[in-house]
């Protein structure tokens, strides 16, 4: 099956040509990029050296370029993706959108928080959300899939027993969240560059980060009420990996193994999701894995949920070819059977 890729030159694009590369379904047919037009793939990307071998086409003629292509991914910034959602959908192409453009059902709840008009706010009711442990019936019908944000992917799968089993207190979530930079994407800023992230660990975006409203979003829908969390999140010096430490009060009479017997149950056709006793970021570098451990503080009466997975893979790309084997019928490990870098 022909797939492509727009914005293919940046960090989520590298990593879907990593795992396409492998997937022994797919033919990767055109990699898009605005300003590497004619460039060989494998000269940016020199990790492709003698592997792959095309060149980058422009974001012109996309009508023509794309026909062969059944799947697009879109690998580009938030605002970029909905110029294209609508034309994608019109030439009959299912897209998985790798940006938050279509992941908050709210067109003002968007624009609140994105401080951008959404020009394509009709696409929205449609696209599912992709988060196939908790979507796959919809993933499978799709046309849009909006594959979710790194940091949402952590929370929500971290906390989606609890609220499914309704053991806590809804109003006593938070989250502290750690990102590697690659994050934050292939662009230099005065935030990302090393002397500013090495040897360094800071909170951003306190009480205002943009994935807040998309975590609430979807721990409302399994809680059914509207929940709202505190969710902060930190920059850490490593290139890939994320960790959420989440604190809930519990209000169950539940003992600690018995809530990791609920995990194991609720998780265990999950193939990505794995119960552990301690999680690290290691474990599941360049992995499609989200690892999760289940504490309980007696003294405090709180469950400590960590989930950690890698911000590229399970948090972007991998999860984004996870969505697509489902749309496309695929098992849904096809080109993910990737095991964490160690040490
Ligand atoms: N990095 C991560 O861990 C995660 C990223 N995401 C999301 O995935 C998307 C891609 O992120 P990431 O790969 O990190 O970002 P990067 O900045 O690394 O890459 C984005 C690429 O998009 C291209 N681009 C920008 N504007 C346009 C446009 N109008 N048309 C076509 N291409 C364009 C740029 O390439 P060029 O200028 O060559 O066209 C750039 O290389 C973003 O929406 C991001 O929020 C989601 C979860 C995690
Ligand atoms: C470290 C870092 O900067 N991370 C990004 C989030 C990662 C991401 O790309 O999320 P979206 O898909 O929602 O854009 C941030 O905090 O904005």
């Amino acid at each position: 099956m022909k797939v492509s890729i727009v914005g293919g030159s940046g960090y989520t694009g590298i990593e879907l040509i990593r795992i396409l590369l492998n997937h022994p379904k797919v033919e990767i047919d055109k990699i898009v990029s605005e300003s590497n037009k004619g460039k060989k793939v494998s000269e940016l990307f020199q990790n492709l050296k003698n592997i792959f071998e095309k060149e980058f086409i422009g974001v012109s003629n996309l009508e023509v370029e794309l026909k062969d292509s059944e799947y697009i991914f879109l690998a580009v910034p938030h605002k970029a993706a909905m110029e294209y959602v609508p034309m994608l959908l019109k030439m009959g192409k299912k897209v998985i959108d790798l940006s938050a453009d279509f992941r908050i059902d709210d067109f003002e709840v968007y624009e609140q928080w994105y401080k951008e008009n959404h020009v394509a706010k009709e696409y929205l009711e449609e696209a599912v959300y992709g988060l196939p442990e908790l979507n796959r019936e919809k993933i499978k019908k799709a046309r849009l899939v909006a594959n979710p944000g790194c940091y949402p992917t952590t929370v929500i799968l971290g906390l989606a027993p609890l609220l499914s089993e309704k053991l806590i207190d809804i109003n006593t979530i938070i989250s502290d969240s750690k990102s590697g930079v690659s994050g934050a994407g292939k662009k230099c800023t005065a935030t990302t560059h090393f002397s500013e992230t090495n040897e360094n660990f800071k909170a951003y975006g306190i009480a205002s980060h943009r994935h807040t409203p998309e975590i609430e979003q979807e721990l409302s829908k399994l809680a059914k009420k509207d929940i709202i969390i505190s969710f902060t999140p930190h920059l850490i010096p490593m290139t890939r990996g994320m960790l959420s430490t989440i604190y809930s009060n519990l209000i169950s009479e539940q003992t600690e193994e018995e809530i990791v017997e609920l995990y194991k149950t609720f998780y265990k056709n999950e193939k990505f999701v794995r119960i552990v006793e301690v999680v690290q970021t290691k474990n599941v570098r360049g992995s499609n894995f989200i690892d999760i451990a289940v504490k309980l503080d007696k003294r405090t009466n709180r469950i400590i949920v960590t989930s950690a997975i890698d911000n590229i893979t399970k948090g972007a790309s991998g999860q984004a070819i996870q969505n697509f084997n489902i749309m496309a019928g695929f098992n849904e490990m096809e080109g993910l059977n990737l095991i964490g870098y160690l040490p």
